[in-house]
């Protein structure tokens, strides 16, 4: 094997440059995160070729914006446009104080796929769904990604390898292991708490809970992802026997920086699901297919799911595990996370 990376590899790495500030280069095109450029970085981009900002279609439809390529749209970039408009475009923090400088004229026609390539690594990357696009070659020493193989790439099922286990007793059971599972983009871990010593002949209780740092770990009443979490340990403890995923995809997937982001669009009026819109992104970014591939490589091929939420039972059976039985996992609202049920009910599909 090369010492150099594959474009697989290429890719993954693309991520974490783009998170520093750095630039790709993706078909013919320079990009970079509006969030993380600076304005060094944004004068030598500008002073190569034309430039574009990429958005998703949902930031587009709070801007007011017509987008012409499905998912995602290509914003015209005034000329005397800075960093602080693209800045707004990226962020709806200020939409409010600051009623947005449009009308956006809007690409249409030639190929988007480097631009959706772009969005896509930018959602992977956990950060706002906006990159600056110049039309322009790679750089000497700039490896140039094929947009196609970006995208496909992104969306394949990630692989994960069991890297570690060890004995942890739990308030809810002395008898538990913690598994850590590792996926081989380089993208942050995932854990399995195993309770008893379930039998992989039978369909033990499961729970796939997406990581909370706010709910989890500091007891925020804004939702319910705490008391879930201890209320599926426990029930598993009594039983003697069950798996809890905990799979780190924060905030929906889409990281907490984001996640935060929601929040501050929530204070002022917005609900959990246009929250996520206007930033950009889709009500829910989680891949649970993570969760199927923990399953299996454990050796479980059938469940009893504790979830109130139809999507995860619909993904877990169609990637392989039977899901032979839904188990409610309902506990009391407060009335700070009221409305947020209520929501998740209405407008996502949660059984309550
Ligand atoms: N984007 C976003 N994420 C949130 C918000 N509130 C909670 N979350 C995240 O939502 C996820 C909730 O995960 P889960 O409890 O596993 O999932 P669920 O879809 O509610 O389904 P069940 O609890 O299984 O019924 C966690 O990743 C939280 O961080 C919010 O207002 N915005
Ligand atoms: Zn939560």
């Amino acid at each position: 094997m090369s010492l150099l990376p594959t474009l697989e590899e290429q890719i993954f790495r693309a991520r974490a440059e783009l998170r520093m500030g750095l630039a790709v280069a993706v078909d013919g095109w320079i990009a970079a995160s509006v969030e993380t450029l600076r304005p060094d970085r944004l004068a030598a981009m500008r002073a190569l070729g034309p430039a574009v900002l990429a958005i998703t279609a949902r930031r587009a439809e709070t801007l007011k914006a017509r987008a012409y390529d499905g998912e995602l749209a290509r914003i015209e970039i005034p000329a005397d446009a800075d960093l602080g408009w693209m800045r707004a475009v990226a962020d709806p923090s200020a939409d409010m104080m600051t009623p947005l400088k449009g009308p956006f004229q809007t690409a249409r026609g030639g190929d988007s796929a480097p631009h959706l390539a772009a969005i896509m690594l930018a959602k992977s990357a956990r950060l706002l769904p906006a990159m600056l696009m110049v039309r322009a070659p790679a750089p000497d020493g700039m490896p140039t990604l094929p947009a196609r193989a970006v995208i496909d790439t992104l969306a394949a099922e990630a692989v994960l390898h069991p890297v570690a286990a060890a004995r942890l007793p739990l308030e809810a059971s002395e008898q538990s292991r913690l598994h850590i599972f590792r996926p081989e983009d380089g993208g942050i871990e995932h854990y399995a708490v195993e309770i008893g010593d379930p039998s992989r002949d039978t369909a033990p209780l499961v729970r796939l809970h997406s990581a909370c740092f706010t709910g989890d770990v500091l007891g925020s009443l804004k939702c319910d992802c705490g008391p879930q979490l201890h209320a599926a340990l426990s029930t598993m403890g009594g039983a003697g026997e069950g798996v809890l995923l905990y799979l780190n995809q924060e905030g929906r997937g889409i990281g907490l920086a984001n996640k935060m982001r929601a929040y501050a669009l929530q204070n002022q009026g917005f609900d959990t699901v246009e929250a996520n819109h206007r930033l950009g992104f889709e009500d829910d970014e989680r891949d649970f297919r993570i969760g199927a591939e923990m399953l299996r490589e454990m050796g479980f091929s059938a469940v009893r799911l504790m979830t109130n939420n139809p999507r995860k039972v619909a993904m877990l059976q169609s990637h392989g595990i039977d899901v032979v039985e839904r188990v409610p996992l309902i506990l009391p609202a407060n009335r700070f996370n009221r409305d947020y049920l209520a929501t998740k009910a209405e407008k996502s599909g949660h059984l309550l």
